[in-house]
């Protein structure tokens, strides 16, 4: 199975959020766990994936399971706070870029090399400056600070706004989520639990296939 590809490579990311709905996050302390759950997850159809860069070593599972996935999974570094953060994370091989916070220097180095990035933001001011600097997703964070109605009252003055809510997000409170009108959401523990310390791969794969029945079955 191959991630979408058409258009250019942000625009393919970019959709591969939207058309799939969902942002897995893998954290762990094993390297060997994180590639192996990242493999799990693209086997049961998870399509787009964000490793939060902790230190080298994890810029080191990006490539890992970049080169072993190749284009059957969007791969994405988190934790992009600057312009280097995101120069060492491309040389990794990452396909796109994800961070807690608003940097419009770093929204345009992704511009340039033509590679997909997913901002922090938190007010009205920090979507709409992110959106107009070109990110076509937005990441709603912390989303656990906000409320589904939060996002719904934003539509009007910012339709163009593609908002992922993420941090915290449950099972039980996607759907009011993406009701609202988010276009994706960010998960990490609800989805991999602690399967990526112990190695057990059975509940994150079970995770996995009601996380995306879940998001498919949303408005
Ligand atoms: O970047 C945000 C968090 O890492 C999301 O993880 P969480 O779903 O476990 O809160």
């Amino acid at each position: 199975m191959s991630a979408p590809s058409t258009g250019s490579p942000s625009q393919s990311t970019a959709e591969a959020i939207r058309s799939t709905r969902l942002v897995a996050i893998l954290r762990g302390p094993d390297a060997e766990h994180l590639a192996a759950g990242a493999e799990a997850l693209v086997d049961e159809g998870v399509r787009v994936l964000e490793f939060p860069i902790a230190g080298p070593e994890i810029l080191s599972v990006v490539s890992t399971v970049a080169a072993r996935l190749g284009s059957a999974a969007h791969i994405g570094a988190g934790t992009v706070r600057t312009v280097a953060d995101a120069r060492r994370a491309l040389d990794a091989g990452a396909n796109f870029l994800v961070a807690p916070s608003l940097s419009i220097p770093v929204i345009d180095y992704a511009r340039q090399r033509d590679i997909a990035v997913v901002p922090g933001v938190f007010t009205p001011t920090e979507i709409d400056a992110a959106t107009q600097a070109g990110a076509e997703v937005v990441k709603l964070f912390p989303a656990s600070s906000h409320t589904p109605k939060f996002l719904r009252q934003l539509h009007a003055p910012l339709p163009d706004a593609g908002i992922m809510p993420t941090g915290t997000i449950t099972r039980d409170d996607a759907h009011a989520w993406l009701n609202a009108g988010a276009v994706a959401l960010g998960v990490g523990s609800d989805l991999t639990g602690d399967s990526l310390t112990t190695g057990d791969l059975t509940p994150l794969r079970a995770a996995a296939r009601d996380w995306l029945l879940l998001v498919t079955a949303s408005p």
